[in-house]
């Protein structure tokens, strides 16, 4: 079974860069997948839907003040707020034409229900989905062919897990409840089982991010995705692509070169989560016994002994603290002990608990403090983990540098020698310029690009050329480096 490019099925919503295949996964068990038949360079685009049929802006009061119902643009004061709605002036009609006058009069009529707590219920992102997906077919406004895209989803029925089972339940309750749809409930209750095997998160890259952002994550959820076509893609712990958003436009992205022929492959969770914690989702929320090169090895940290030991310590003390947070002499001499004993840096747990180190003395104001553990971060545990960080979580890694070298030139303390200080001042520039490149390099002329790019402007300006200098960046970057202690990185890596 072989798809290539249909008039009317899911290939024809779909802009790729190279074609496609869809067929039989390469990966034993896995259903079907989607190939590449040409080869991706590293960064390149892969394909992109510039609209699909569902997407549903994340439930957290912030995101839904900040993000556009319609196209999901994310930027403070642009949205005119109309009835709980949030959307800028220039989406009302093609919201109401793409969605919003199927789904108008049973929104309606649940919020006219006294009951309590219907708004909150009616808010949640599961909810939305679900009642703006049957009412769509209730209006006639899926194609058949689209409408059976979706019931040919995989699903994880009959799993048994209770948590699931409660939250389906709920779910189908509702829609009955309130009449959405005059469908037979053992087709909504498959639909809500889809929509939880199938959805995607909608990440934002960048834009949200800054320095009190959690590290670790490259972006920013603002909502789900339902679409059939990215469903697709299946897991792989190393995988070759990762997926982003711009607006409400999906894009697959190559996280390095991909040969022609191979199968696409995206990561369903974190990719440097220990292995037990892949393991244990993987099964639980995708049915996925996983068997990729990465799981065959097995677990790369410490799994008994004296360091097994500490570690469970560790995550007691941090399980217990109220900051979430182990005491940082413990964490240290374990990371310490850990390398002693023939670790790599980017080896499970070590670059967890370096991030853990960096957000307690983040907690603590002491900005030089986070700024050392971040450059060690930054150019020494990070580059060593395998699979690679993805592209998009190194570049906040990068904007997250710039900010905390900011911080630290704000601070004007007599601990910063004018050497460091002349280092700072050149780094943030030439940092600076890298970032506005490499985001270009990473997601193209897209709107996290542009806005790097304004600001970019907006602090350097003219002149901004003088940053251009990579000699003095290195002879910078040397000083700093020895500032914070960290010895033998590489001028290739700075
Ligand atoms: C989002 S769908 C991917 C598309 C799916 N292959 C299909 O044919 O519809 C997720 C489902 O694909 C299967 N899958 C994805 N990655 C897999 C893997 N690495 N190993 C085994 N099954 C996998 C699992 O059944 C999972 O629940």
């Amino acid at each position: 079974m072989s798809q290539e490019v249909q008039d009317d099925g899911m290939f024809s919503r779909v802009q790729a860069t190279v074609p496609l295949q869809l067929r039989i996964s390469a990966i034993p068990g896995a259903g079907r997948g989607l190939f590449v038949s040409e080869a991706v360079p590293s960064r390149g685009l892969i394909f992109r839907i510039a609209k699909p049929l569902l997407c549903i802006v994340e439930d957290g009061k912030e995101a839904l003040r900040r993000t556009c119902d319609n196209c999901f643009a994310a930027r403070s004061g642009i949205y005119q707020t109309t009835s709980r709605k949030n959307l800028r002036a220039e989406c009302h009609s093609e919201a109401w034409e793409h969605h919003h006058k199927a789904e108008c009069a049973v929104l309606s009529r649940i919020r006219q229900d006294p009951q309590d707590r219907v708004e909150e219920r009616v808010t949640h992102k599961n909810v939305r989905l679900l009642i703006r997906l049957l009412c769509l077919h209730e209006a006639g406004m899926i194609p058949e062919q689209q409408w059976d895209e979706i019931l040919g989803l995989k699903t994880l029925m009959g799993a048994g897990q209770e948590e699931l089972e409660r939250q389906v339940q709920f779910l189908c309750d509702f829609m009955a409840s309130y009449e959405v749809t005059s469908l037979d409930e053992n087709v909504v209750r498959q639909l809500v089982h889809t929509h939880f095997n199938n959805n995607l998160i909608m990440d934002q890259p960048l834009l949200r991010g800054g320095l009190f952002y959690p590290p670790g994550n490259g972006c920013v959820a603002s909502g789900i995705c339902l679409e059939p076509f990215a469903s697709m893609v299946n897991h792989c712990c190393d995988p070759n692509s990762w997926w982003t958003f711009n607006g409400c436009e999906f894009q697959l992205r190559a996280i390095r070169e991909i040969p022609a022929g191979e199968e696409l492959t995206i990561s369903y969770i974190g990719i440097t989560e220990s292995f037990k914690f892949r393991q244990e989702i993987l099964l639980e929320d995708w049915g996925i016994n996983c068997a990729c090169l990465v799981c065959k090895q097995g677990p790369q940290g410490p799994t008994d002994g004296p360091l097994y030991e500490r570690l469970q310590n560790i995550q007691r003390l941090e399980r217990e603290s109220v900051d979430g947070c182990a005491p940082l002499n413990e964490v240290k001499h374990f990371i310490i002990d850990m390398v002693g004993a023939g670790y790599d840096f980017g080896t499970w747990p070590l670059r967890q608990l370096y991030r853990q180190i960096f957000c307690t003395v983040l907690s603590r104001g002491n900005f030089m403090g986070a700024l050392k553990v971040w450059l060690k971060l930054y150019y020494v545990v990070d580059v060593a983990s395998s699979p690679p960080q993805l592209p998009d979580d190194r570049l906040n890694s990068l904007k997250k540098l710039i900010s905390l070298i900011r911080a630290v030139q704000l601070m004007e303390s007599p601990l910063i020698t004018e050497d460091v200080k002349w280092a700072l001042s050149y780094a943030r520039g030439y940092l600076s310029r890298k970032l506005c490149e490499e985001t270009e390099k990473c997601f193209g002329d897209i709107e996290v690009a542009k806005f790097e790019k304004e600001q970019f402007q907006m602090v350097f300006g003219h002149g901004a050329e003088r940053f251009d200098d990579r000699a003095r960046y290195v002879q910078g970057m040397k000083v700093l480096l020895e500032w914070a202690r960290i010895p033998d990185v590489s001028e290739s890596s700075l």
